[in-house]
């Protein structure tokens, strides 16, 4: 029997102007583990994703209906403060976007905004998350270089970094990998098992061997509709749904 959900959510329904992107989506994500969002191209991964951390709310006619729980508190409400949301729910894009400044101002950034101003708490702070990201020994010489400087791979774990800096709850990654070599990816999915000990992850993929890689539960996304979710050894091994099967072996998408 699975803890309590850290998110959970109800009868979830978007809208960007007339198009419907979820249709009535129920989900609980476990605590500190990882939940990889999987299906084909425009099936509402990302979407869905973004609802977590209300990230969606300045896109112009979008409507949302329904309920998101995050450990009890509807995100939804308008007494909900989204800086503190956000705080509480990172979020890691597709494409490594780290600040045009040091190394050190990406991860001090966020500590600062929320009044960190002691050099030595933010030096604290900068090391804990570059190691939390795996990238302190390769950065830890030139914390004043430009993020810039650092190849696509030592960028987006800079980028996790930063996430990890406001001491999240919860990482979200949209296709974090996407744009990276084999050995940056496989450095990152190693990083990934790491953090659970420590964080709730979820992860939106387009890549199905890294979902059974790296996930502990698994959800199948079909146009906008929530198809298939439970443990990814499960989804893979024996599907419950046959859109799920002809997914999962190939034949569509
Ligand atoms: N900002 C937006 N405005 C209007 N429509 C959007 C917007 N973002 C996404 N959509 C539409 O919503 C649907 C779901 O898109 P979404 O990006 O969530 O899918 P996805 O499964 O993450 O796709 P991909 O794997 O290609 O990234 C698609 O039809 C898409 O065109």
């Amino acid at each position: 029997m699975d803890a309590r959900p850290i998110i959970a959510a109800r009868d979830l329904n978007l809208w960007y102007g007339a198009a419907q992107a979820l249709y009535s989506v129920d989900m609980d994500i476990p605590e500190k583990q990882v939940t990889a969002l999987i299906g084909p191209s425009g099936c509402g991964k990302s979407t869905f994703l973004k609802t977590l951390d209300r990230m969606n709310d300045l896109v112009p006619g979008i409507k949302i209906t329904g309920s998101v729980q995050y450990r009890g508190t509807e995100i939804y409400d308008s007494k909900v403060d989204v800086t503190w949301l956000r705080k509480q729910i990172g979020m890691v894009f597709q494409k490594p976007n780290p600040f045009p400044m040091s190394i050190y101002d990406n991860i001090a950034y966020g500590p600062r905004t929320h009044g960190v101003r002691s050099k030595s708490r933010l030096d604290d702070v900068v090391e804990k998350s570059l190691r939390g990201a795996a990238i302190w020994d390769e950065v830890k010489d030139r914390l004043k270089k430009s993020a810039l400087s650092l190849s696509g791979g030592q960028q987006q774990r800079v980028c996790i970094a930063r996430a990890l800096a406001v001491e999240p709850d919860i990482l979200l990654m949209d296709e974090a990998t996407s744009a990276l070599d084999p050995i940056s990816t496989s450095k990152i999915e190693d990083l990934i098992a790491d953090l659970k000990k420590d964080y709730t992850i979820v992860i939106v993929t387009h890549n199905m061997q890294q979902a059974t890689r790296v996930s502990d539960k698994c959800a199948f996304f079909l146009l906008g509709r929530l198809i298939e979710f439970g443990d990814t050894t499960e989804l893979f091994s024996v599907p419950r749904d046959k859109r799920t099967e002809d997914y999962i072996t190939g034949r569509f998408g």
